[in-house]
């Protein structure tokens, strides 16, 4: 095996302590890349990237299956797409060399708002660039050189994941690097739709007073309300409305656990007015304007639906910044495999059916009929115009996040589709030695057997 693959500095540790959000994620690598310039002309200095890998790369260094996270994803693969990982599974770490990549934007480890700048020692924050899905794709180039890696099998995301893959498709096309290509509930583009969410979710955190223009990192404040209204915004994009009929409907919360949970912050009233005032006001973050659920004869006005919502509101801010949040979703807004690709002299029309119709990889597309976001007819529209390529339906009513929770359906789409695609990691022509005691040796780690990075990787590449 060539060993000639920049290594760049393992800052881990470094990076762990000034990001908290890094810290959130098990097991990963966070290296130092020395300079990169940007799309948009800027160059980043010394910073991190973070990454995960499960698995050994075989001799040939092309046994790659590379995933793509979502917009608020993280490298770890286990955590959002774990029952798609596993011996016999699509992400199969005994026969395949798989690496997720933290995007940049992200708060879980690479460079984004919530990392500091070395030119001033505070957090970017505001002033961080604007980074698109190009720029990661540059990015993971440097990652997965100092991988030694030769080449990919497969590229596989879903939703902003599938945007990266999509860009891998036109970026290496008629090349030897990507192999095939997986994309999930995504676009080649972003829409008009996609868009105008991204910018609603943005003004809800715009409109928070802590915001502050993004400079919110040395008060004691955080936009939680404006990052928790987009947050909620968002997921009502990412369910449908038969599965939030058919999940809460008209159901109420349960008396007794939203009395407890706020019963120090209840505010009851004394007069008509205030009774009224807080039943207009319920909800609103800091105003002890909460549901009592009482037994007035009022109609009910607080139902399960927002209790969900609320509480997804809620988890989100202790996971998520607002600074990162606004820079992915711009970066989200600048995808589009057409730009610089096409001379508008030549393709007068509308470019996108001209670029699709020429990528050269076997594609699967994996739509979902019930997506109001990425929706199917987009998902036809790759289809249709890649030539190379295959489309599953995902019959799920769960609408877009249906990519992040019907696992079974996925796992046997995308297993089917390597398999044919790539028959040569599968048989026994001796391209991969299948690694059989991957699960007892991922027992036997320290790590307690999630995956395997950092030292145990080295230990695995020399097996
Ligand atoms: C460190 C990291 O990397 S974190 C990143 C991990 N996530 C990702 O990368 C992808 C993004 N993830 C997601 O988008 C989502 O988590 C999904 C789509 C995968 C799944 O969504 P979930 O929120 O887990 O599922 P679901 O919509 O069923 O909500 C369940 C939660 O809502 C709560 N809930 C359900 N109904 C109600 C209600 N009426 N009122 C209040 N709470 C409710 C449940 O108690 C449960 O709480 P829990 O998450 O604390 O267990
Ligand atoms: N639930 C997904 C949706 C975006 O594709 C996420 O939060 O990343």
């Amino acid at each position: 095996m060539t060993t000639t693959s920049t290594t760049y500095r393992d800052i881990t540790a470094e990076q762990n302590e000034t990001n908290p959000y890094a810290r959130l994620v098990n097991g990963q690598t966070i290296v130092e890349i020395p300079s990169y310039t940007l799309e948009c002309g800027e160059t980043l200095y010394n910073f991190p990237v973070a990454y995960k890998t499960w698995g050994r790369l075989n001799d040939d260094r092309d046994n790659v299956l590379l995933i793509c996270h979502a917009l608020t994803g993280s490298s770890d693969v286990s955590d959002w797409w774990g029952p798609l990982l596993g011996t016999n599974k699509t992400f199969d770490p005994s026969r395949f060399f798989v690496v997720c990549i933290n995007f940049l934007g992200s708060p879980y480890g690479s460079c984004s708002p919530v990392t500091i700048d070395p030119a001033t020692g505070k957090p970017y924050g505001p002033s961080f660039p604007l980074v698109t899905v190009k720029d990661d794709i540059g990015i993971h180039k440097l990652i997965l050189d100092s991988l030694n890696i030769a080449s990919i099998a497969c590229v596989i995301g879903g939703s902003m994941g599938g945007m990266i893959a999509m860009e891998y498709s036109t970026t290496y096309n008629n090349t030897n690097y990507v192999k095939s290509v997986v994309a999930l509930a995504t676009a080649a583009r972003a829409s008009a739709w996609c868009i105008s969410w991204n910018e609603t979710q943005r003004q809800c955190i715009f409109s928070d007073p802590f915001y502050d223009e993004g400079n919110y990192y040395e008060t004691n404040n955080k936009p939680d309300s404006g990052l928790s209204a987009a947050r909620m915004a968002a997921l009502l994009t990412y369910r449908s409305r038969n599965s939030f009929e058919t999940r809460f409907g008209r159901k109420l919360p349960f008396k007794t656990q939203t009395e407890e949970s706020v019963k120090e912050a209840v505010r009851y009233p004394k007069t008509k007015d205030e009774e009224n005032w807080l039943m207009h006001n319920e909800g609103l973050k800091n105003s002890g304007a909460v549901s009592s659920n009482s037994s007035s004869a009022k109609p009910q006005t607080y139902f399960t639906a927002q209790s969900y919502l609320r509480y997804q509101g809620n988890k989100f801010v202790n996971r998520f910044d607002a600074n990162c949040y606004i820079s992915i979703s711009r970066k989200l807004d600048t995808h589009d495999i057409t730009r610089n690709r096409v001379d508008p002299n030549k393709v007068t029309e509308d470019p996108l059916p001209h670029v699709l119709a020429q990528l050269s990889q076997p594609h699967l597309i994996i739509g979902i009929e019930s997506d109001g976001l990425f929706t199917f007819g987009e998902q036809q529209l790759l289809g249709d115009k890649i030539p190379n390529s295959t489309l599953k339906k995902l019959d799920s009513p769960e609408g877009h996040d249906a990519f992040l929770l019907e696992f079974e359906v996925i796992d046997e789409y995308c297993r089917e589709f390597l398999q044919l695609s790539l028959p040569e990691y599968y048989d026994d022509s001796g391209k991969v030695d299948v690694f059989e005691n991957w699960e007892e040796f991922v027992k036997s780690l320290d790590n307690g057997g999630n995956s395997v990075f950092g030292e145990a990787e080295t230990n695995i590449t020399n097996w």
